[in-house]
């Protein structure tokens, strides 16, 4: 798993080794530098005689170096330092009216060119105390630094405060007008020095101008804003370098990690794999309520979903044609009432309008999960989707949890009166996830081009879906899908409540990897989603 820290813990965790005089700057800076070193020498690779690619020379490589004022800044001018002592061409632009001294002092001593932006072609931007810096202009830099080989972004790092200002801002601004699209051809490799410069970095807001990344070289732990939507969407690939620091921080010992962010070994590890003694009530049973006349869809994709997700037994609740349709589909499931382990409810629900009955199904349905029906069968986890959110009308156990997308769960929001839309939900979409948290206890995991889960105490942020996810059905297959793994952890659940998140995180992950299973980088239909999961769950427990 990647575990991401606050940039509190982070300086928390930096400062005894500053106060020691561990060179933790010199440190980033090496290791960012061999970075930005292999990863040049992999583009510019070459087919050997033999055909075999060999990584090629980085020599006389073009770096451009974005320096803001603060130690990221730091960072970039000591490893483009590293760089041109290796015989990379490099040039910094500094958008600070001051910038790191020992950084700029290791370009100078290195060879490197500096030039000082200014707010407009020509005009002075001294450096105080260090000799008149040639300047250019914030067009001029744009255009030149859009002809390197690779950018390294050390505008901000964790010192930033809202959305980025001053050249540094208007910079960003200009390369993200000029510059082709990420991995587009003929634009530099662009590399962030800590995060991307300008994101929320304990949130993952985009407030003001970022440059997309095709690389964030980041220090001591990942951040939360590397994880969360959307600035996760802009950080390309990742590599988190180890500088020493101990976390969580000796000065908040007991500490958590802000975010976390599951893989394929965690859900391997976690995935409850039958044995001899197991029956269908041990595996999990799953009762469903999902889908109307008008569309019966939803019910077999849940029902496929959880029934290809290994769930001991699926029940199907709902009007007989749309149970003769979901038992065509899938011969396994049972359309009876009886005892379950997990519910999902919702899937190919109206809010309201006509709906055969089934909201008073979903709503009987949960109060037995929520453990409100005294007498009644014990509590257990329910998966509350699209039509029965609408049902929430008092708080509910962490063992429920809601898979909203950015529009239901402003609707939700709204209805436990909150002023927001589905846009702010998809600008903050931590913020609105925890706080639909907090207003109805319930386990949520947000829907989106990456998934955030708020549970008790804990916060996952999953981005294995690929884009053609987005289709029709895909949230249905989910919710049958998670309903699957939390009966099979049914009681562990009721018990542990804040364990639930874990089981959404996992979802998400198995989903997502579904997706790109079933048609590798391509279009993909729900169903065929559901039918991957199977294989997708072999694949993850084989590499144990
Ligand atoms: N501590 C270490 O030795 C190491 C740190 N690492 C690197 O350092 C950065 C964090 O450095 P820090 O100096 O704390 O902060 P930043 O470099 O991110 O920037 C702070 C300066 O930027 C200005 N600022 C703040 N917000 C904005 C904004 N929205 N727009 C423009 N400029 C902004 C701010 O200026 P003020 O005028 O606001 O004071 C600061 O001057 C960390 O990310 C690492 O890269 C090393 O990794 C390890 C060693
Ligand atoms: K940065």
């Amino acid at each position: 798993m990647i575990q991401a820290w606050s940039a509190d813990d982070v300086r928390a965790a930096e400062e005894p080794l500053l106060a020691a005089g561990v060179p933790l700057m010199q440190r980033a800076a090496f290791a960012l530098a061999a970075v930005v070193r292999r990863d040049l020498a992999r583009r510019r690779a070459v087919a050997g005689p033999d055909g075999e690619l060999r990584d090629g020379s980085v020599r006389g490589a073009r770096v451009a170096l974005l320096v803001g004022a603060g130690n990221n800044g730091g960072d970039a001018l000591h490893a483009g330092a590293f760089l041109a002592r290796r015989g990379l061409a490099v040039t910094a632009y500094l958008a600070a009216s001051r910038v790191h001294e020992g950084g700029l002092a290791a370009l100078d001593a290195a060879g490197g060119r500096v030039v000082a932006l200014t707010a407009a072609d020509g005009g002075a931007a001294p450096q105080p105390g260090a000799a008149r810096r040639p300047t250019v202009g914030v067009t001029t830099a744009a255009a030149a630094a859009s002809g390197a080989d690779v950018i390294i972004d050390g505008l901000l790092g964790i010192g930033a405060q809202g959305p980025m200002r001053g050249m540094g801002g208007a910079l960003v601004d200009e390369l993200s007008r000029i510059l082709p699209p990420p991995g587009g051809t003929g634009r530099p490799w662009v590399v962030a020095v800590d995060v991307p410069s300008g994101v929320g970095v304990d949130d993952g807001t985009l407030p003001g101008p970022v440059l997309p990344a095709d690389r964030t070289v980041t220090f001591g732990a990942a951040k939360p804003g590397l994880l969360l939507p959307p600035a996760t969407h802009l950080t390309g690939a990742g590599a988190v370098i180890d500088i020493g620091l101990a976390l969580p921080p000796a000065a908040r010992t007991g500490g958590r990690p802000a975010v976390v962010r599951l893989e394929d070994a965690d859900v391997a590890a976690a995935w409850p794999v039958p044995g001899p003694q197991d029956h269908k009530y041990t595996r999990g049973v799953v009762g469903v309520v999902a889908g109307t006349t008008t569309y019966p869809g939803a019910a077999v994709l849940t029902a496929a979903a959880a029934v290809r997700a290994g769930a001991g037994m699926v029940r199907y609740q709902g009007p007989d044609d749309v149970a003769r349709a979901v038992v065509a589909a899938r011969p396994e499931v049972v359309p009876a009432d009886g005892r379950v382990q997990a519910w999902v409810l919702g899937p190919g629900l109206p809010a309201d309008g006509v709906d055969d009955g089934q909201r008073g199904r979903a709503r009987a349905a949960l109060a037995a999960a929520s453990g409100l029906l005294a007498g009644t069968q014990d509590p257990v986890p329910a998966v509350v989707d699209a039509g029965a959110l609408a049902l929430l009308d008092r708080p509910c156990p962490a063992w429920v949890v809601l898979t909203p997308h950015a529009g239901e769960l402003a609707a939700l929001l709204v209805a436990h009166g909150e002023d927001v839309e589905r846009v702010g939900v998809e600008a903050e979409p931590l913020r609105w996830a925890r706080r639909a948290h907090e207003l109805t206890g319930a386990t949520v995991l947000l829907k989106g081009g990456a998934t955030v889960v708020v549970g008790p105490g804990v916060t996952y942020a999953q981005a294995d879906a690929p884009g053609w996810l987005a289709t029709a059905g895909a949230g249905d297959v989910l919710a049958g899908l998670l309903g699957a793994m939390l009966a099979a952890r049914s009681a562990e659940v009721v018990a542990h409540p804040e364990r639930a998140a874990a089981v959404a995180a996992a979802a998400a992950l198995v989903h997502g990897r579904a997706a790109e299973r079933a048609t590798p980088g391509g279009p993909v239909a729900a169903l065929a989603v559901a039918d991957a999961i199977p294989g997708v769950v072999a694949g993850l427990l084989a590499a144990r």
